[in-house]
């Protein structure tokens, strides 16, 4: 299984490129807009108790519900590859940290729930089958498995279940440059080359192959080799409906930030963020047409997600919220952001790998992409430094330090992660 890394992939081809960081995503799209990288800030208030509406995401409650609205603490993340799901997860890191909340983080430290297979209570530190579970956030990657993850969160709170989903046509072209060393793309020189023929390179039954085809599919738990019959498209969005309280859409990724922080109940300055996990340009190039259908029907079961939630995300927005309140709040969450870009960044953006000064804020560099970071600005005072800091902290780096400060007690005096099994106590926080 993953240790250092956060994408642990077993295959022959992989291992040629062990040494490698690990890496993010792309492109855009003709249907649909790309949103713009959004940027972030601090959180605030709220205390520790539960409300939730139901567990039918079509049937949440919406803002103007404001008097019985309290923020909600217990939440499912599904942090589906390559959909700007490290930007997500920055932001429940940061509310997390800053209320204390605890993270069901995976065992021993590792920076996935043992993906890519199928999620099990035991993979989380501090399980004790039969106990109450204490958590609050259930975040890493992890393959979904409804039955065992309900076992995660108290029962006794309701828990708020969320995903991102991204555009199988911008996924598929970041996961081929992130994931260049599993075994599907390996030997691809393109990814026009990998599509033209996928049967020369793609072989279903290798433990790497969901990074090549439907990988949404497979992230929340079905076979992405699947047949995409109709009948089994409606199962498959029923079951997601089903365990789902709300799917995001990253390329409205602003307008999914206003969706979450309603149905939370959080405020605004909880849901700001700086992109994370992105790559830089230079492995970006616009596809063509003929190229763009194909990617869509090889990962035939994402279209058809990504398709449905879509639709279903603009119902919604209509439905509860209004497009004009919509553009408001977006407007507002822009402009904090850009605030916040001034006030924290020395660049006012985001910078190449090679230019980040101080080294424990460098992505994991992966594949063939270079990921972008941040440089913070000098001369900032500590509470301002701190909360800047929580926003360009990328997540193998974040989720380390709340593992620690969560997990390791100052009895441990251990060398490396080995020694982490000693470890011990569960705190309710730092
Ligand atoms: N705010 C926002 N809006 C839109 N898109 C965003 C945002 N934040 C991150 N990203 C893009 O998401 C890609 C990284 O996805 P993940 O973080 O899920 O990747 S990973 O699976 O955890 O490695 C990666 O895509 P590519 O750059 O195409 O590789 C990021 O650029």
């Amino acid at each position: 299984h993953e240790e250092n890394g956060k994408k642990p992939w077993t295959s022959r081809a992989s291992k040629k490129l062990k040494s490698q960081p690990l890496p993010p995503e792309t492109a855009p799209l003709r249907m649909q807009r790309e949103s713009s990288p959004s940027k972030t800030v601090a959180p605030q208030a709220g205390e520790a108790v539960e409300d939730i509406k139901g567990d039918n995401w079509q049937t949440l409650g919406n803002s103007s519900d404001e008097a019985a609205c309290k923020p909600k603490t217990h939440i499912v993340f599904l942090k589906v590859h390559k959909s700007a799901s490290s930007t997500v997860m920055n932001i429940l890191f940061r509310f997390g940290e800053t209320r204390n909340l605890t993270f069901a983080f995976p065992f021993n430290g590792a920076s996935q729930l043992f993906y890519p297979h199928f999620f099990a209570a035991e993979f989380v530190e501090g399980f004790v089958a039969g106990q109450a579970s204490q958590f609050n956030i259930l975040c890493h990657h992890m393959r979904f498995l409804p039955t065992e993850v309900r076992n995660k969160p108290p029962r006794t709170h309701t828990t708020f279940y969320f995903a991102i989903l991204r555009n199988p046509v911008h996924l598929m072209e970041s996961s081929f440059t992130y994931y260049k060393g599993t075994s599907a793309f390996f030997h691809a020189k393109s990814l026009e080359e990998f599509l033209q023929q996928p049967s020369r390179f793609y072989k279903a039954g290798d433990s790497d192959s969901q990074y090549a085809k439907n990988l949404m599919t497979f992230d929340f738990g079905f076979n992405h080799n699947g047949e995409a019959s109709a009948r089994h498209v409606q199962l498959m969005l029923q079951a997601i409906k089903t365990a789902f309280n709300l799917i995001l859409i990253s390329e409205y990724f602003d307008e999914s930030m206003v969706l979450l922080k309603e149905a939370l109940c959080w405020d605004l300055d909880s849901v700001v963020s700086f992109p994370l996990n992105s790559r830089d340009g230079s492995t970006r190039a616009p596809l063509p047409d003929f190229t763009v259908e194909k990617i869509k029907n090889w990962n035939k079961l994402d279209w058809e997600i990504y398709t449905h939630f879509n639709q279903t995300f603009w119902e919604k927005i209509d439905r509860d919220i209004g497009r004009k309140r919509m553009s408001q709040e977006v407007r507002a969450l822009q402009k904090r952001r850009e605030q916040l870009a001034r006030t924290c960044l020395q660049e006012g953006e985001s910078v190449a790998p090679q230019e980040i000064k101080d080294q424990s804020l460098l992505p994991l560099q992966y594949g063939q992409a270079r990921i972008l970071g941040y440089n913070l600005k000098p001369g900032l005072d500590k509470k301002t430094e701190q909360m800047c800091r929580r926003l360009i902290t990328p997540e193998l780096q974040y989720s380390r330090s709340l593992y620690t400060s969560q997990w390791v007690t100052d009895k441990w005096h251990g060398e490396g992660k080995e020694n982490v099994g000693l470890v011990i106590r569960h705190t309710s926080g730092k």
